[in-house]
């Protein structure tokens, strides 16, 4: 199947295209990609969107709005890829997530975007809605990407972890025997990305120069580390917002611009280190994708927080920018086909589960 797959992170930086040709359960090709930034105006309103979701109705027409403009985004995107293909793969954009860990019924997660919009504006068939199923099953509805990883990794040495730094971060071990282990590990870029706003009134700070002229404070950082968190066992996930109020408890705001960032950065790279703690044995290296390994204070603040090895997942061949997408596209193939999408090891589901909807 010629897939494209769409992915609007909780960075709120824009929609990643990936065209991929898989059947689900292998990846034939992968072919060309694309980044198409939120002008900044969609930015601030989803931005503003995470703030009101848990008091917003469906029907709540700056929602609505935001709904439509986030979904012309993903169909321009399509259209520019131009790429031959018969199933989109539509994750949409996250706006709040709840989950209520083994209380099926009980848990929210909610990505807008109209995939009938999505189907007319590009004459082609979507996949959707992927996380919904899991949540309403008990699961955590998220990290969706560890099958994925396991099926690209199957070649490469175990145990590896293959980490992501967006918005979130999130982790997946695979062991020699094929057992997966994923999860949310902490914040990422998401408290960065507020942060470097905040001081400087860029989008995001680049390059980490201003992480990389400071210092982490001890005690701010002590007490962030001590968030229950970072200890409780998986599987669990996180809401982008999940950690502001422990951030703003914890002093970090009293900090100066370049200290803050150093803080933060090194919260990071440590919350790695603890989600490491769960898994059953040591990777033998860490492949980390999403936009923070193109940060030096992260992936240096990871080097030395971790005793193994941590390379961008370019040393393994794979695009660290497009990984997400091209892995929306193999869970619309799956969707389509009726494959599994989450695991009693990523999500805590008690059984392999189905999930995604596909428009007529
Ligand atoms: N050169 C750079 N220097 C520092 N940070 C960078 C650089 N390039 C990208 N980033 C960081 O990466 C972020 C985007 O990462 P990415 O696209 O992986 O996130 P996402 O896909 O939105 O998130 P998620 O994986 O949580 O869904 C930016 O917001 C920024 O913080
Ligand atoms: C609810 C939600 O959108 N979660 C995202 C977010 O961004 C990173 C991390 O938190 C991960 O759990 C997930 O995304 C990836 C694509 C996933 O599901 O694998």
């Amino acid at each position: 199947m010629r897939t494209i797959g769409l992915m609007s992170g909780t960075s709120l930086d824009g929609v990643d295209a990936a065209w991929v040709e898989t059947d689900g359960d292998r990846i034939g090709r992968v072919g060309p990609s694309l980044t198409l930034p939120y002008e900044p105006e969609l930015r601030r309103d989803l931005r503003k969107l995470l703030d009101m979701a848990g008091d917003l109705p469906a029907d709540d027409p700056f929602l609505l709005d935001c709904e439509r403009r986030v979904t012309e985004r993903h169909a321009e995107a399509v259209i520019r890829l131009g790429q031959p293909a018969e199933l989109l793969g539509f994750h949409g954009q996250t706006i709040l997530h709840r989950p209520a860990a083994g209380r099926p019924g009980e848990g929210r997660t909610w990505q807008i975007g109209d995939a009938a919009l999505l189907a007319r504006a590009t004459g082609l068939r979507v996949a959707h809605d992927f996380r919904s199923a899991d949540v309403a099953a008990g699961g955590q509805g998220a990290p969706l990407v560890p099958i994925v990883h396991a099926v690209m990794a199957a070649d490469l040495p175990k145990p590896l972890a293959i980490l992501n730094l967006g918005g979130v971060g999130n982790v997946t071990w695979i062991g020699a025997d094929h057992r997966l282990v994923a999860f949310d590990t902490g914040p990422a870029n998401g408290p960065l990305d507020d942060w470097a706003r905040r001081a400087t009134g860029a989008d995001y700070d680049k390059d980490g120069r201003l992480a990389l002229a400071g210092q982490p404070d001890g005690a701010v950082l002590g007490r962030l580390l001590a968030h229950p968190y970072l200890a409780a066992p998986p599987p669990k996930s996180l809401d982008r917002l999940d950690f502001d109020r422990a951030l703003r408890e914890a002093g970090a705001a009293e900090l100066s611009p370049a200290d803050g960032a150093a803080t933060l950065v090194a919260f990071c790279a440590c919350a790695v280190a603890a989600a490491g703690r769960h898994f059953p044995e040591p990777p033998r290296q860490w492949l980390v994708a999403g936009g923070g390994r193109r940060n030096p204070a992260l992936m240096r603040a990871l080097a030395s927080a971790l005793a193994e090895p941590v390379r961008p997942v370019e040393v393994a061949g794979w695009d660290g920018d497009a990984l997400e997408a091209q892995a929306f596209g193999v869970l619309a193939a799956r969707v389509a086909k009726g494959l599994p999408l989450t695991y009693p090891g990523t999500t805590g589901t008690p059984e392999p589960l189905t999930g995604g909807r596909l428009t007529a």
